[in-house]
Order: structure tokens, then C-alpha cells, then sequence
């Protein structure tokens, strides 16, 4: 009974520290159901990703996450598949993540929404759709891994985001702050700010003389007990120098916390306290000056006793650098034993921005303009176009929910969505607008101009979605909708191109949705709209120039992976296709082409994992949220292969200009006259193969007034089309079509050229540059028809292939990987020895420390490694349990072992970094195991496409 008491009076404790402190759990939980959550202000919303290398913590951490908010009543763990995050079978019986999840943490008057995101590579996408939306991240790192390759990818990718570092799993055999904290200086090239350091037993004899209330406490070293030495390395609690405490926890015991102030701690807590207070003002210091002037004109002498320097100061300040991008401050806790959460939550409460601090907005486009979000003091709401009677949010995440049928989840940028309502989804009509190829063109676009139905809107309170009647600007929520594969089974049509093009009006992952806050919808734009584009605006014009309004869209990528699916049974195409849809509406990073020649489809992905859950699911019959589509008796799946390509040799061209030709009698006789009236010529280049900085800088100097240039596929990597500015502007005057939908027509048929292959192997084509030239440019008469256009460019253009071009001016491409390895020494030249013989790699370097061995050393990197070095010298990291805490790390010398890292350990352990073929590389982890016998870890990421060697190339099959 005293127990429970204890336990209930620390809990509160706890929150009164970071001022949520009337909560508990029971009359709490009832509050956030019937919460109306409208009455939120916007700066008391954020919205953060959890971003990491693989079994970081993620799920972990977002599991405490709920728990401490009070969102859920118990604690699960991955381990036993029992998390809010990760419910779907695949990542109950993976343990991984497979699908970012998002959930809504309320904090009585607050609001954090959460996307819980995948660190396995395959799922890349999910964290790139999730990032996009939000304002804010929390970087985790495994205290013993430190920044590991996906960290750095993930830090990458999320460089326009204010973070906050939590290293985790401070319980762990191996852990080793101060790596991770040289690691965020050498690595990621940041400023770590320390917020708390970790207190191991060994630090805490004497700490609970003056205490005697915490003799319940058996991790905490007393005299009689501090012979014990499995007590000795147990990390028990924080220190925290902002709050000047010390903050004891109990692993088994999720609820137990206890605060010690600075006057209660022991002599050993006390000197590290002050040390680190004392680092953390000056690295503080270091980087504002309006501080510096604070404490000089307050003449305050003592960091750690002068109460003149608050900590709601402190906090001011450091919002702003973590804001700004110029530090990130660092949190330390062990998720698993439920250490440190509270400082987290506090942490993103205190220094990550809501919707109005956060910047860098994505950008919305209108009418080729960039506009940038504004907020409205006044209103204390975010606008567009200077009226927030603009409704704006972005779809950025589609998944199943049984009962419900799918959710749709989006952001609000800008006013409010409501249940009940119509919104216009510009993404999708101004797609329309510029597709050519669709006989529907003028249904669809009604169709879509008509507005999308909302009918329910939800809010995601851990997994479980909560009917609400509005969301506001800076939420994140969702709408249901029926299932695709209803709303296709219900069509007839067993025709691939118009299943594919499936129900217009539904909502697609990156889709722009519009809206009003007038009751006659969103045709009252017209309203605010500028006042030259007011003129003659019937509803039709209008809606175009509204489409134009839109957020830029997610980037394409390339698939390195691919599998052939063969359906058995043709009775079941339509439901094939029906299932394929759907899988790409949720995962868009995958892809499908249907070879109808051969009946097959071919499946194209980022990974072999990724495909492999795909395959699973379109194979599976069970239900739930990963309810697979029971195709099971009716597919042959092939293996799982990486996909290759084709390009020029290096240096081909087409050594003439060719002329564009209508072939004799095939072609009505109007288009005759175009092209006898107009015509323009053009050849084909093979885009240099240096590096992407020479390749960026070919394209930059094609890209001026006269020329613009084009991507037609994928990442920077992929096809190029340069066309004239004269040539749109008259070709599309000439057919009295948008200029946008000339370049689409020219850009459709390039992409036909690229797909349909090279000379070699047939393989789909990469890296070409396709240009147009319009010397001989010359238009005679004002010709009205147009479409066959696209046929005859496609014609021509493969004719100049054929003419131009012999099967041994190409060579074929394949997908290439950056490996690391990092094994003990003893196995580096069996594992060096099966890299370079067996899977073609090119090693590149073997040492201790791959990121101190990057090859470029330009003056900017040695201007940042001093700045960093400077800044090292002003933190306090103490050499943990090894004695004297007074000192810095020694951030670029290998010989030291101020880093946490023995001399021994790192004689064992040895980086080998190589590239290698990725066909080379399947299945390399088994084989690594056993040649380490299993003591090693591997990272790869595919890096781009590289020559296959001549061989291997010529024994592919056409
Ligand atoms: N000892 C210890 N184990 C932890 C801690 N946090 C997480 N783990 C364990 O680490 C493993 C991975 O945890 P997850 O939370 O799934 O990691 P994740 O980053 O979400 O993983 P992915 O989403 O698959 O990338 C699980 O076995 C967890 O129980 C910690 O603080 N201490």
C-alpha cells in the first residue's frame, strides 16, 4: 500500500517538473476522448518524426511516448508484438517496421502528433512521405552503435527539420555516450547541446542518506551493497544541467522516478553537474551573443547557483538554436527500462517548433509562382495568398484500416477540412490536364472538378481513429474511403488501361486538396484569386489556373529490384490489377508494368524485403490490416532479380541531326500539313558518365531562356530532354494546345523510346539526353490538328535509334551498392577475399573509423571540422567511470580513448567499405555470418547504376 502511494506521489512528481502536473492517468484518458481538440492553438501543436538507423529504439520510444502522456494504459513491447506502431503480422514477426504509423498525443491542452517511421532501407519511401510533412524530428541513436550509415541517410534526409537527439539503450552492454556524441560532431557535422548526462549506479553511493523514502530503490549503491558488482555499470537515471537535478529511476518499475535536486546530490553528482552546467552555458554562449550579454550585464558569475539564469531563459535560447539548425540538443535515456522519457516529451515540447515557429514550409506552386505560407498574427492561423479563407492540405499516407476501409492521412497547412464536404484535389486535375493519352480526358477532369466527397474525418489517437468534425491548420488526420479494390470490382472493365487509370476521384499519396471555408465550395476561389486572372473566368478556366495551386510533389525513384507475377487464371486480371492499384496507393514507391505480349507483370521495387511483403500479401488470404488478396491459386511469382538498363557508350551521339518525317500514307492528311509546314529536328546523346556534379553541370549549362530542360524518368540519373523555348511556344500556339501539354506529348513519347529499350539487350533505357533543334524550325500555316503528334515524334524518334545506332553502341547497366562491414581483424581478409573474387566488389577502404576516412578533404570541411573542434572544446564529456571527468574528446585522432572507445576495441573491430554489383550482393548476410561466425555488421545502400563487365552482359538474355 505504501508502495503504491510512493509511486503515485513520483509520478506526479514527474509531470510537475514539466508542468503537466494535475494528470492522472485514469481521468485523463476520459478527457482525451471527449477532447475538443479545435480549442488547440496552433503553437501548442507539433508534429515530429521519429527517425532512426534500424532497432534504434523507435517503436520503443514511441511506445513511452504514449504511456507517459497518459495516451495508453500499459507499456508494449516490440518483442512481444504488442505495440500501437508496429501491429501489422509483417512486423509482428519481423520485430521491424514496416509502415511509418501516426498517432496523436494529447497533453491536455496540447497536441503532438507522431510518425513512428521504418529504419530498414527498403522502406526508405515511408520515411521520405512522412518527413515531408512535418516540422520537426527526434534523431535516435543506439548508444552503443552510435550514428550508424542509415542515420546519416535519414539525418540527410531530414536536414531542412529542427532535431532533438535521444541516444538510447544507455542500458546496453557496450554502451558508449561519448561516441555518440563525437559521432553527431564527425558524422553529421552538428553541434550537440547536452541536456542530461547518464548516472550509472556506481555514481549514486550516498545519494540517498538525506532520502530515506528511496531505500526501496535496490539499483541504487549504498555502503552496504556497493560490493555488488553487477550494480556497478546499471544506468539508473539523468543528470539534467538544465534543470540542475538528478533524476533516479527503477528498471523494472515504470512508474517509479525520483527527483534530486542539486543541494541533495552526492559530492560525485555535485562536481559532474557543475562541469556539465558549466559546458553547457558556454557552448551556449559560443553560439548567441544576445546570451552573452545577458549574463554579462546581469553580472552573473555562478552557472550553476545564480538564480538569475532560469531555466524558462535558457529555454528561450536554445529553442531558437535548435530551431535555427545551429545545435542539437541531446537527451539520453533507455527506452526499454523506461529511463529518460519524461526529458524527452519535455524536450519536444520545449524546443521544437509548432507549425508557426517551423520553418521551411514546402513550397506550393501557383501558376508557375512559388508561394510561401505566411502566418497571420491576427488570426493566429497559417494562410496562403495573404486570405486564409484558403483551405490547403497534402495527402502524405494511404493505409488500410478494417472496417473502416482505407485512411487517408493529410496534413493542414492552412485553414480547416470538414466532415461532410468537398474538396478539389488540384494534384490530380492539373495531372489530368496535361495527360494527353486518355480518351476520357473531359469526363475525368469534370469528374475531378466536381470535388472529392469527405465524408468523415478522423484524428488517430494511438491506432485508433476518433471521429471529429473538423481538423484545423497544423493538424494531422485522416478520411475514410472505400477500399479501391470495391470501388474497381464494381467496374467491368477488364481493359489494363482503364483499370489502371482506376477511379479518378479518389485521393493519391502527395495529392494537393483544396478547399473554403465558404459553404458554396471551392468554386469561390474565383474570389481571391489575383485580379487579372478574374477576367473570363467560366468555371472550367478557372479550375485550371486552380490546379496549379499545389504543393511540389514527392520525387520519383528508381527500382532497382523487380519480380515477374504470371496470372494462371485470366478470369481473376481484374483483380490482379484491382489489388496491384491498391498496394501502390499505399507504398507508391513500388511499381508495376503489365507485358501484354507476355501476359505478365513485372514488379519493380526498392528492395528485396519490400517486394518480398508484396508478394506475400498479393499471395496471402488473411485479414486485418494487412489483409492480403488471396491470389494465391491463380500467380507464378519468378525470383526476386535487380533490374537492369541500357545507355550509350560513353561519348555517342548522333553523329547527324535527324529530321522529323510523317511516313507516307499513314497519317490523315491534315497532320501531312504540319509537318510539310513545320518541322524540327533532333538527336540523341548519351549523358556524360562522370560524376554527378559534371553531369548536373552538363545539364545547367542546356538549361538557359532558349532551352529548357526536362526529366523524363526517375532520379537525377535518368533520361533528359532539352527543347527549345521557341519550338514549345510555336508548336502549341500552331495546335492551339497549353504549352505544358506540347512538352508532355514530346516528353511521353521520349519515355515510350526509354522503355521500350536499347539496340543491345532490349532493356529500358537510362541516362540519355533526347534534343530537339530548331534550326530548321519553320512553321507556314496555322494547322489546327494535333493528335497523332505524339505517334509521329515516337516513330521518328525510334527510327533515329535505328538508323544512327548498331547493338554494340550500348552497353548494358546494373545497379551498384556502398557496402560497410564492420568485423574483428581476424576475419577481414576471408571477408576482403570473398568481396573482390566472388561478387566483383572494389574495396575501398579498410580501418577504424570508415566516416574519418571520407576521401574529400575540401577547405569547406576543414573549415567545419575546426569550427566543430572549437566548439568540442567548450562540452564537458566525462570519461565514465574511468576517473578524471574533466575532459573533451579528441574528435579526429584515432589514439585516444577520450571517446568511450578502448584501445583494444579498436584494434578488435575494423570498417571495410566497398562497392559491388547488388545482383553480387543477395543473400550476402548469411554468407558474412558464417565467415565471421556471425561477428560482424552490414550496411548497404544502392547508390545508382554502373556498367555491368562485358561478360556477365553478353550472356543476358534478349
Ligand atoms: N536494452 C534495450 N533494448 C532496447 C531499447 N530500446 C529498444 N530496445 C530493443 O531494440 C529492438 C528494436 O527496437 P524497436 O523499437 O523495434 O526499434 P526500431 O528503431 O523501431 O526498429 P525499426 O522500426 O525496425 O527500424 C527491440 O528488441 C527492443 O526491445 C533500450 O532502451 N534498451
Amino acid at each position: 500500500m505504501l508502495r503504491l502511494n510512493l509511486t503515485q506521489s513520483r509520478f506526479k512528481y514527474a509531470w510537475t517538473r514539466i508542468s503537466i502536473s494535475t494528470l492522472n492517468k485514469r481521468s485523463f484518458h476520459e478527457t482525451v476522448v471527449s477532447a475538443n481538440h479545435t480549442n488547440i492553438a496552433l503553437k501548442d501543436k507539433r508534429n515530429i518524426g521519429i527517425i532512426a538507423h534500424i532497432d534504434a529504439g523507435k517503436t520503443t520510444t514511441t511506445e513511452r511516448l504514449l504511456y507517459y502522456t497518459n495516451n495508453k494504459t500499459s507499456i508494449g513491447n516490440v518483442d512481444d508484438g504488442n505495440t500501437t506502431t508496429d501491429y501489422l503480422k509483417e512486423e509482428k514477426a519481423r520485430g521491424i517496421t514496416i509502415q511509418s504509423a501516426c498517432i496523436s498525443i494529447f497533453l491536455k491542452n496540447k497536441l503532438i502528433n507522431v510518425i513512428d517511421t521504418p529504419g530498414h532501407i527498403d522502406f526508405t519511401y515511408e520515411v521520405i512521405k512522412a518527413l515531408k510533412i512535418l516540422d520537426s524530428a527526434v534523431l535516435i541513436l543506439d548508444s552503443k552503435m552510435g550514428v550508424e550509415t542509415q542515420t546519416l541517410k535519414v539525418f540527410q534526409q531530414a536536414k531542412n527539420l529542427p532535431k532533438i537527439c535521444y541516444i538510447n539503450k544507455m542500458d546496453t552492454l557496450g554502451h558508449n555516450f561519448n561516441k555518440c556524441i563525437k559521432d553527431i560532431m564527425v558524422k553529421l557535422e552538428t553541434k550537440p547541446l547536452i541536456l542530461t548526462y547518464p548516472i550509472f549506479s556506481l555514481d549514486t553511493i550516498g545519494l540517498d542518506k538525506s532520502q530515506e523514502e528511496d531505500l526501496d530503490n535496490e539499483y541504487i549503491l549504498t555502503e552496504e551493497n556497493k560490493n555488488d558488482l553487477s550494480l556497478n555499470d546499471k544506468f539508473v537515471g539523468t543528470l539534467d544541467v538544465l534543470n540542475k537535478c538528478a533524476t533516479i529511476y527503477k528498471p523494472d518499475d515504470p512508474n517509479y522516478l525520483k527527483v534530486y535536486h542539486y543541494d541533495n546530490l552526492n559530492s560525485v553528482l555535485k562536481e559532474k553537474l557543475k562541469l556539465g552546467r558549466e559546458s553547457f552555458i558556454e557552448a551556449l554562449t559560443s553560439l548567441d551573443s544576445d546570451l552573452l550579454d545577458f549574463i554579462l550585464e546581469s553580472e552573473i558569475e555562478d552557472y550553476l547557483l545564480d538564480e538569475k539564469l532560469t531555466t524558462s531563459i535558457l529555454n528561450k535560447f536554445i529553442k531558437q538554436l535548435t530551431i535555427d539548425k545551429s545545435i542539437i540538443p541531446v537527451i539520453c535515456g533507455s527506452s526499454f527500462q523506461n529511463i529518460g522519457i519524461q526529458s524527452l516529451i519535455q524536450g519536444v515540447l520545449e524546443y521544437l517548433p509548432s507549425p508557426i515557429d517551423a520553418h521551411g514550409y514546402p513550397e506550393l506552386e501557383f501558376q508557375k509562382k512559388k508561394i510561401a505560407i505566411e502566418f497571420d498574427t491576427k488570426k493566429n492561423s497559417l494562410s496562403v495568398l495573404g486570405s486564409n479563407e484558403i483551405s490547403i492540405g497534402q495527402v502524405f499516407k494511404i493505409i488500410k484500416y478494417p472496417m473502416l476501409g482505407n485512411l487517408i492521412f493529410f496534413r493542414v497547412y492552412s485553414g480547416k477540412f470538414k466532415s461532410n464536404s468537398k474538396v478539389f484535389n488540384s494534384t490530380q486535375y492539373n495531372m489530368l490536364l496535361n495527360d494527353n493519352s486518355t480518351t476520357r480526358k473531359n469526363n475525368d477532369l469534370k469528374s475531378v472538378g466536381d470535388g472529392y466527397q469527405i465524408k468523415q474525418l478522423y484524428l488517430m489517437q494511438g491506432n485508433i481513429p476518433i471521429k471529429t468534425s473538423e481538423l484545423n491548420v497544423g493538424d494531422i488526420g485522416c478520411i475514410s474511403e472505400r477500399p479501391l479494390i470495391e470501388q474497381l470490382q464494381i467496374s467491368s472493365s477488364s481493359n489494363f488501361e482503364e483499370l489502371k487509370s482506376g477511379n479518378i476521384n479518389s485521393l493519391s499519396t502527395g495529392d494537393t486538396i483544396v478547399t473554403t471555408a465558404s459553404p458554396s465550395g471551392f468554386r469561390k476561389f474565383e474570389k481571391i484569386l489575383p485580379n487579372e486572372k478574374k477576367q473570363n473566368t467560366g468555371s472550367k478556366i478557372f479550375l485550371n489556373e486552380l490546379s496549379t495551386l499545389k504543393f511540389t510533389p514527392l520525387s520519383t525513384i528508381s527500382h532497382p529490384y523487380k519480380v515477374s507475377v504470371q496470372l494462371l487464371n485470366p478470369n481473376k486480371f481484374q483483380e490482379l490489377i484491382a489489388a496491384l492499384l491498391e498496394i501502390i496507393k499505399f507504398d507508391p514507391s513500388i511499381n508495376f508494368q503489365y507485358d501484354e505480349l507476355m501476359g505478365q507483370i513485372i514488379l519493380e521495387g526498392l528492395g528485396e524485403l519490400q517486394l518480398e511483403i508484396v508478394v506475400k500479401r498479393l499471395l496471402d488470404s488473411n485479414v486485418g490490416e494487412d489483409a492480403g488478396y488471396g491470389l494465391n491459386d491463380c500467380l507464378t511469382i519468378g525470383d526476386i532479380n535487380v533490374s537492369y538498363m541500357e545507355t550509350l557508350k560513353p561519348g555517342s551521339e548522333s553523329p547527324t541531326w535527324h529530321q522529323l518525317k510523317v511516313p507516307e500514307n499513314n497519317f490523315n492528311a491534315s497532320l501531312d500539313n504540319i509537318i510539310n509546314y513545320c518541322s524540327f529536328e533532333f538527336k540523341f546523346k548519351k549523358l556524360c558518365d562522370n560524376s554527378m556534379e559534371d553531369k548536373v553541370m552538363q545539364l545547367d549549362e542546356l538549361k538557359n531562356d532558349d532551352f529548357t530542360l526536362f526529366r523524363i524518368l526517375g532520379d537525377e540519373d535518368d533520361n533528359y530532354l532539352v527543347i527549345p523555348s521557341v519550338i514549345i511556344e510555336k508548336w502549341s500556339a500552331m495546335c492551339q494546345i497549353t504549352t505544358d501539354q506540347f512538352i508532355s506529348c514530346v516528353k511521353s513519347s521520349c519515355l515510350s523510346i526509354c522503355s521500350q529499350g536499347g539496340l543491345f539487350k532490349k532493356l529500358p533505357l537510362r541516362s540519355m539526353l533526347f534534343i530537339l533543334n530548331s534550326e530548321n524550325f519553320e512553321i507556314k500555316d496555322d494547322i489546327k490538328d494535333l493528335s497523332s503528334l505524339s505517334k509521329i515524334i515516337r516513330m521518328n524518334f525510334e527510327e533515329c535509334l535505328q538508323i544512327n545506332f548498331k547493338s554494340s553502341n550500348f552497353e548494358v547497366q546494373e545497379p551498384y551498392i556502398n557496402g560497410l562491414i564492420k568485423t574483428e581483424e581476424t576475419y577481414v581478409t576471408t571477408v576482403t577475399h570473398d568481396l573482390s573474387s566472388k561478387r566483383l566488389a572494389n574495396i575501398e577502404y579498410i580501418g577504424a573509423d570508415f566516416a574519418l576516412n571520407d576521401s574529400s578533404s575540401n577547405d569547406k570541411i576543414i573549415e567545419k571540422k575546426s569550427e566543430i573542434e572549437n566548439y568540442n572544446k567548450t562540452l564537458y564529456i566525462p570519461k565514465f567511470n574511468v576517473g578524471d571527468p574533466n575532459t573533451t574528446i579528441d574528435l579526429f585522432h584515432q589514439n585516444n580513448i577520450g571517446d568511450g572507445v578502448t584501445q583494444s576495441e579498436k584494434e578488435i573491430y575494423k570498417f571495410i567499405k566497398f562497392k559491388a554489383p547488388l545482383r553480387k550482393m543477395t543473400g550476402y548476410m548469411t554468407t558474412l555470418r558464417k565467415l565471421t561466425q556471425g561477428k560482424c555488421s552490414f550496411d548497404l545502400e544502392v547508390y545508382g547504376y554502373d556498367k555491368m563487365n562485358e561478360n556477365d552482359a553478353n550472356k543476358l538474355e534478349q
